[in-house]
């Protein structure tokens, strides 16, 4: 296997700026609740926390699904819910990346029926090629086409995770 870079860290770190200036910008005045999708966003969700620059709450969920890697089933569950009521609140859901849409479409969906004001996708990469729902990721770091991507919080197998950027993982 080799590692093929694709977004240094000093890429992403100007791109998470950027996310969380803009973000900034659209939830002055509202009750925000930043929620960190675990675990693949940890990194990229403790980086965009600091780079928004207003009175927030952050809270963590996890999903698993029951579907094998390669072809996904849509079948998605919670492994750990998120603590704090969301009712009236402005959720922002912070994805390291969107592949196929089940997990994003699965959260969204329940998280508004719990009555949230609104409820916003915000990932590090958009990533087209396997997408099977349409859901709509209202804050994209960056978009790709295909690829498996490691790093920055994304593993293979539960490795990668530490890498401070994000590589593609080549498996010939
Ligand atoms: O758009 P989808 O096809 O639903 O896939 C995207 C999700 O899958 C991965 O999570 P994974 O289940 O590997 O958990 P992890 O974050 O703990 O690695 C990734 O981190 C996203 O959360
Ligand atoms: O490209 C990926 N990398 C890591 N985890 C993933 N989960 C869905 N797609 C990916
Ligand atoms: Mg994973």
């Amino acid at each position: 296997m080799k590692l093929m870079p694709v977004f240094t860290s000093e890429a992403i770190s100007k791109r998470v700026k950027e996310l969380g200036e803009q973000i900034t910008q659209d939830y002055k005045e509202k009750d925000l609740i930043v929620v960190c999708v675990l675990k693949g966003a940890f990194m990229f969700f403790a980086d965009l926390v600091r780079e928004i620059k207003l009175d927030l709450e952050v809270d963590f969920v996890r999903l698993s699904s029951y579907a094998n890697k390669t072809s996904s089933s849509g079948k998605v569950v919670f492994s750990k819910d998120i603590e704090i009521s969301v009712e009236g609140k402005h959720l922002l859901l912070v994805e390291d990346i969107v592949d196929t849409g089940h997990s994003m479409a699965y959260l969204k969906k329940v998280l508004t029926a719990r009555k949230a004001k609104s409820v916003k996708i915000c990932a590090l990469i958009d990533k087209r090629e396997r997408r099977e729902i349409d859901v709509q990721v209202d804050y994209v770091g960056f978009s790709l086409e295909k690829g498996f991507i490691v790093g920055y919080g994304l593993d293979y197998a539960e490795q990668y995770r530490n890498l401070s950027g994000v590589f593609e993982l080549k498996f010939n």
